[in-house]
């Protein structure tokens, strides 16, 4: 259940007046999501989502609703923000930083075909590029000196195999950066349940509130390491392929960063065993954590090793 924030149709209907989309018809809470509470909004002019944010503060906001705009107009497939009559893209809603976007068809899924990843893949390259004349800057909060520091409070808690290999690995991560290598404006959480799509077709990547900036290649593993991961933790090698092919159908990889994919994919793993160990060891009181399991990277950082 995804709707912690509950809103009336009268709230709806009082924050409709700030913008210039039609008359409130209806609001249905979205079952799927697990951060922020999600609705379905159709007014007189069309269908809408709202979200009302429960972790990111209103100053946090502007810069991911910015990003969605300024890919939206380059034809990426994601959301677009509306805006209000008075041109800001945030609003608040019961004393928490809210917004609209548009509303995309499509579903996301968990059993990927080829011709999905294909697609996926080749939508990924097109927002790299088309994040090149973004004018704003985020470092990402969730990279080498974050796990480095995160992992000081997690080794103490972890048997003496997985905290050996977490202690290597990330030491190993320190020696092979991937500062050399292209970069810009990267999604950086581009998981099966962040995409949806029409058929084979991206109807939209959803979820743009960890993008920030880094290199092409460690988005593109993030995405691999999901999309082509099996149940049993290893990768699917046709699904890799086919992610894989879909993006260099729009932007090739050079040598360097072909060389350097299977330690992106090692730094996918870290950054996402690390945030899921962390919230199973350290959940937030009063913040809704729902666990995914942590071995899962544990397993496919193994397997790439
Ligand atoms: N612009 C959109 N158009 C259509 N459906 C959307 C849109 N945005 C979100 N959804 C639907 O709402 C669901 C929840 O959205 P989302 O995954 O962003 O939830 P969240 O709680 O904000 O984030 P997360 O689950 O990653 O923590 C999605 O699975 C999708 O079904
Ligand atoms: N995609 C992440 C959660 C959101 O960052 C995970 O599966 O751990």
């Amino acid at each position: 259940m995804s709707v912690y924030t509950p809103v009336s149709d009268d709230e709806m209907r009082v924050l409709l007046q700030d913008y210039a989309i039609g008359k409130f018809i209806a609001l249905q809470g979205i079952a799927q999501g697990i951060t922020n509470s999600n609705y379905f909004l159709t007014t007189t002019q069309g269908r809408y989502v709202l979200t009302v944010f429960e972790v990111l503060q209103a100053h946090e906001l502007p810069f991911f609703l910015e990003l969605k705009q300024h890919l939206s107009q380059r034809g990426v497939a994601c959301p677009a923000p509306i805006a209000r009559r008075d041109g800001r893209f945030n609003s608040t809603l019961a004393g928490k930083p809210a917004c609209l976007v548009s509303c995309l068809a499509g579903r996301d899924t968990s059993l990927p075909t080829a011709a999905q990843c294909f697609s996926t893949g080749a939508m990924l390259a097109k927002m790299h590029l088309a994040g090149a004349d973004f004018p704003q800057h985020m470092a990402n909060p969730r990279h080498a000196a974050w796990w480095q520091a995160e992992s000081q409070r997690l080794l103490p808690l972890l048997d003496e195999s997985d905290a050996a290999l977490l202690h290597s690995e990330i030491a190993f991560l320190a020696a092979h950066p991937d500062s050399h290598l292209p970069g810009g404006i990267i999604h950086a959480d581009l998981f099966k349940d962040n995409v949806l799509l029409a058929d084979d077709a991206v109807a939209g990547f959803i979820d743009f509130y960890y993008a920030c900036n880094g290199s092409f290649v460690y988005d593109l593993a993030i995405a691999i390491n999901d999309w082509a991961r099996q149940s049993n933790n290893q990768l699917n090698p046709a699904l890799q392929a086919a992610l894989l092919e879909g993006y260099q159908s729009v932007r090739p990889l050079s040598s360097d960063e072909l060389a350097y994919l299977s330690i992106a994919q090692r730094a996918g793993c870290i950054r996402f065993w690390v945030s899921r160990l962390l919230d199973y060891h350290f959940p937030q009181a009063g913040e809704i954590t729902f666990i995914k399991d942590p071995n899962a990277f544990r397993d496919l950082l193994l397997d790439l090793q």
